[in-house]
């Protein structure tokens, strides 16, 4: 089966076509566009078989012209072809499903009721939805879910904190990047059988970033929460605050739910610390000469290894560290940095310095192996879609 995959990042936008056959999925193609918003976006283009990649600067502003543009690249050179199925990254599913859904009217009104959840991602995923209609006419379309992968967290991980009195659903905790950890655990089942730490985390650093909690491969904490605003400080969000210090500054301001909701995504996190931009490679670029750059940075590695730190406790101890995510698998420094705040767990780091996907070491390790691993959520999107394809009903 052809699948078209789409992928809705908040700071960017990741188009794959892949063919599956059973359990093996193959990608044919991929193009994606990061830093959208920033001047210069970047597109990346690569073709397996052709054994051709490609890189462009373009100016896109907005997931909806990135989308259309891409599909427009992708279509133009016959890619999309014999597409039989598309498949679209979800963040959230608004406590409407469980598992990946063939999106029919019901769907795609339960979507757009849980978008106030995830305001930087949803509404662009609905857009893409509407741009591969266009595009593709009545090609099938799926939704797949960060959250599914958290769907049996703890009850004591799904609390919220707030009264029981006040809370029914969908309030409650749910986790994302639910598609980066299962692709983690599909790295670790490539490594050979029983390569998999029992008491992992998997720290997913890109422009959002979460860590999640994984034992013996089944999700039992994790950082994000009802919205992916919580947590580790990110590119524009900014992560669990004080939210006695973010009513003050509302009050003082005199602002409305609606201006903070936007202050806490929009301009927190790295660009709100730094005052300069949300893009960490930017910002360490900057280090040297702009102590806010320094300050935002200092701040994204302490938190990030405070959060890794406390996830220990549901796991009781810690076996493995996955960094994933843009940061997380390109950037050495940044790993390097987190991981000597938590040299206490007696750190393994030979596999610190090995970007994406190369083959680690595995023997002989005293303590927690830490590895780092570009995710592929696309593939993970269409292994489920076709999967799942001829048993799901269309609501
Ligand atoms: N080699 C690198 N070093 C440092 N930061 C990097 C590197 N590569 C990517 N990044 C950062 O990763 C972030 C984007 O992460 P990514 O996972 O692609 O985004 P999204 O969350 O939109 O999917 C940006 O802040 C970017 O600067
Ligand atoms: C859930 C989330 O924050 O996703 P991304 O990192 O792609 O923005
Ligand atoms: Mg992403």
């Amino acid at each position: 089966m052809r699948v078209l995959t789409i992928n809705c990042g908040s700071s960017s936008v990741r188009l794959a076509v892949h063919d599956v056959v059973g359990n093996r999925v193959t990608e044919r193609v991929r193009i994606s566009c990061g830093k959208i918003g920033h001047n210069e976006a970047r597109i990346k283009f690569r073709a397996k078989d052709a054994n051709t990649a490609e890189n462009w600067r373009y100016k896109l502003e907005t997931h909806h012209q990135a989308v259309h543009h891409l599909l427009y690249l992708l279509d133009s050179e016959h890619w999309l072809d014999d597409v039989e199925v598309v498949g679209h990254r979800f963040v959230h599913d608004g406590g409407f499903f469980s598992q990946p859904v063939l999106i029919g009217p019901t769907a795609r009104s339960q979507l757009e009721r849980a978008a106030r959840f995830a305001p930087l991602h949803m509404p662009a995923s609905l857009e893409a939805l509407d741009a591969a209609a266009v595009r593709l006419g009545k090609l099938p379309q799926y939704a797949v879910f960060d959250t599914h992968f958290h769907h049996n967290l703890p009850d004591l991980a799904q609390d919220t904190g707030l009264p029981r009195d006040f809370v029914s659903h969908p309030v409650r905790r749910y986790g994302f990047h639910g598609l980066s950890c299962e692709y983690v655990l599909d790295w670790f089942q490539s490594q050979g059988p029983e390569q998999l730490p029992s008491r992992l985390i998997v720290a997913h650093l890109g422009s959002g970033a979460s860590a999640t909690a994984i034992l013996n491969g089944q999700s039992v904490d994790t950082t994000m929460g009802l919205t992916p605003v919580s947590g580790l400080p990110m590119a524009t969000r900014s992560g669990d605050i004080d939210f006695g210090a973010a009513l003050y500054v509302a009050e003082n301001l005199d602002m409305t739910v609606c201006a903070l909701r936007k202050l806490l995504n929009e301009n927190a996190g790295l660009s709100g610390l730094s005052g300069l931009s949300g893009d960490m490679h930017e910002l360490i670029e900057r280090v040297a000469e702009q102590p806010s750059a320094r300050d935002a940075v200092d701040y994204f590695c302490y938190h990030t290894a405070k959060h890794i730190a406390g996830l220990t406790v549901p796991l009781g101890g810690l076996d493995g560290i996955v960094f994933t995510g843009g940061i997380g698998a390109g950037s050495t420094e940044i790993r390097e940095r987190i991981c000597q705040r938590l040299t206490h767990f007696g750190l393994d780091m030979r596999n610190l310095k090995k970007s994406g996907n190369k083959a680690p070491h595995l023997e002989g390790a005293k303590g927690t192996k830490v590895f780092a691993v570009r995710c592929d959520e696309n593939a993970v999107i269409a292994r489920h879609v076709s999967g799942l394809r001829s048993t799901l009903p269309n609501i």
